[in-house]
């Protein structure tokens, strides 16, 4: 009996619970914490934990060209010194990917689709993959390290994953 393992990864609706062991959620779910703007605004306050061994926290706006799915996925990167924020600019879901570290090497990945309005903020050190739009413009504002070192460490399979 062939005992090879699957090597398609679904797709799951992104939840913060599911996500808890790699990053942060942000999303506008439930009551603001602050009612501000003379009452015309609400807060969803202080929802990432951004982490830097050094440097700083920077803002950069990426344009990325979105993906279909089934995606190929060859490889999976991590910052090991600092912590990365994706922010769409736009309310269409993207694709999140992330897996667990297994003594320096990714183990088997997790594919998430966020609902719109949801952004994502991986834990300084895990694995995922790179920014993925499913939907033109790709547009995202990141917040992540700027300083010294390339800060990234890829980790390529020796076979694709199919997500999706
Ligand atoms: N390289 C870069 O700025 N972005 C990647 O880290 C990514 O996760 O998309
Ligand atoms: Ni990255």
């Amino acid at each position: 009996m062939d005992r090879r393992v699957s090597r398609r990864i679904a797709v799951a609706p992104l939840t913060a619970e599911a996500f808890a062991r790699f990053g942060d959620v942000l999303d506008t779910e439930g009551e603001p914490d602050r009612i501000i703007n003379q009452g015309l605004c609400g807060r969803f306050h202080d929802l990432a934990a951004l982490d830097f061994t050094d440097g700083r926290a920077g803002i950069s706006l990426f344009r990325a060209e979105p993906r279909m799915l089934p995606l190929a996925l060859e490889m999976v990167e991590r910052h090991p010194d600092g912590s990365q924020c994706f922010v769409p600019m736009s309310p269409d879901p993207f694709l999140v990917i992330v897996a667990p570290d297994e003594g320096g090497a990714p183990g088997r990945p997790l594919a998430f689709r966020t609902a719109p309005g949801q952004a994502v903020n991986f834990h300084r050190g895990t694995w995922h993959g790179v920014l993925t739009p499913l939907h033109p413009p790709g547009l995202f504002a990141v917040v992540d390290r700027i300083g010294e070192g390339a800060n990234l460490q890829e980790h390529w399979f020796d076979e694709a994953w199919t997500v999706g």
